[in-house]
């Protein structure tokens, strides 16, 4: 992978053995990037200005400004940042990092802290409760351009801003999500490693009712191919993103962050959208439509037992012998 104008080099990233090629890049002017935004495909859009009055914002100039709201802060004891959602807590299941409510100046505190033994990632929705030179500057996104990406592939409306801002070395493991995304770079470097729907299979989502829902369960530093042996077939799509990037993460396309070694602070604004209602069902169903299916199917069968210990009993002497 080219570093950019000497912005940061190979060693900064980790190493995994599985093929990685590269994400397409257009300018945001190039015919292409609409075409492969419409086809649901991942593209790296340079010079779009979406967040260029972001670009400023590091922890001096947010300590300043952001106000003193409180901010979703995950505290890990690890480099790895692995979501789960704290509504669907099983009994025997372990957080893999704690979820911490803090005021800006706090997160700096602790971030500049030499002697701490905790990594941290501030991950919160921009909302009304930050400060005034903040609204200018959100106000001052590149609306335009990105209201004519929603309306031109029929999304639904925006349902969040969330502020990402990750210290160096931090990863964000395999998942998915069911919207639409244009993460967008801020400032730092992040290297993004992208997976279709179609290789589902080879990363092994938890179950719907598990508190990692839509991550996958292999440790891509220490992957187990015992139990997921179909994991040696993946292959990624990756690249780094620099301060202006933006990058199109297509709905159910599964996806991996690290914020590079050695390269500081990183801050991202995700442009959540809702996906556009799925058209009408053609054979055969699409890698999406098939993950859309699978997902309802668990949770129908899930609403259907109650309890999800009874999920895998059913899974099995339905499967078992019969389809595997
Ligand atoms: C909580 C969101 C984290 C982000 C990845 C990253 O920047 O570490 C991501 O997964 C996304 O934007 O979808
Ligand atoms: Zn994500």
């Amino acid at each position: 992978m080219m570093a950019e104008w000497n912005a940061w080099t190979d060693d900064q990233l980790k190493t995994y053995n599985f093929p990685i090629h590269p994400l397409p890049i257009c300018s945001v002017n190039d015919p292409q990037a609409e075409e492969l935004i419409k086809e649901q495909k991942p593209v790296v859009i340079k010079g779009s200005e979406l967040i260029s009055t972001a670009q400023k914002w590091d922890l001096e100039y947010l300590r300043e400004h952001i106000g003193d709201g409180e901010f979703t802060v995950y505290e890990s004891d690890s480099e790895s940042f692995k979501y789960y959602d704290d509504k669907k807590v099983i009994d025997g299941f372990t957080p893999p990092m704690k979820q911490r409510r803090m005021i800006f100046s706090e997160f700096y505190d602790a971030i500049k802290n030499k002697n701490r033994t905790k990594k941290y990632y501030l991950q919160q929705p921009l909302n009304d409760k930050v400060g005034p030179q903040i609204v200018v500057d959100f106000i001052n996104f590149n609306w335009k351009w990105i209201k004519q990406q929603q309306m031109n592939n029929n999304w639904g409306p925006l349902t969040s801003n969330l502020l990402l801002i990750s210290e160096e070395g931090n990863v964000t493991p395999c998942h998915y999500d069911e919207q639409e995304n244009f993460y967008s770079q801020a400032n730092g470097y992040k290297r993004v490693i992208l997976f279709p729907p179609s290789q589902y299979k080879y990363l092994y989502p938890h179950p719907v009712y598990h508190p990692h829902d839509r991550q996958s369960q292999v440790d891509f530093d220490e992957p187990n191919l015992k139990l997921f042996p179909k994991f040696k077939k993946v292959v990624g799509f990756g690249t780094v993103l620099g301060p202006g990037d933006v990058l199109y993460l297509p709905s159910y396309w599964f996806h991996y962050f690290e914020t590079l070694k050695n390269s500081g602070i990183a801050t991202a604004i995700t442009f959540w959208y809702k996906a556009a209602p799925v058209g009408n069902i053609t054979y055969p169903l699409t890698a999406v439509q098939l993950m859309a299916m699978m997902r309802n199917t668990e949770k129908m069968i899930l609403e259907a037992l109650k309890d999800y210990k009874q999920v895998d009993i059913f899974w099995n002497m339905l499967a078992a012998g019969r389809y595997c």
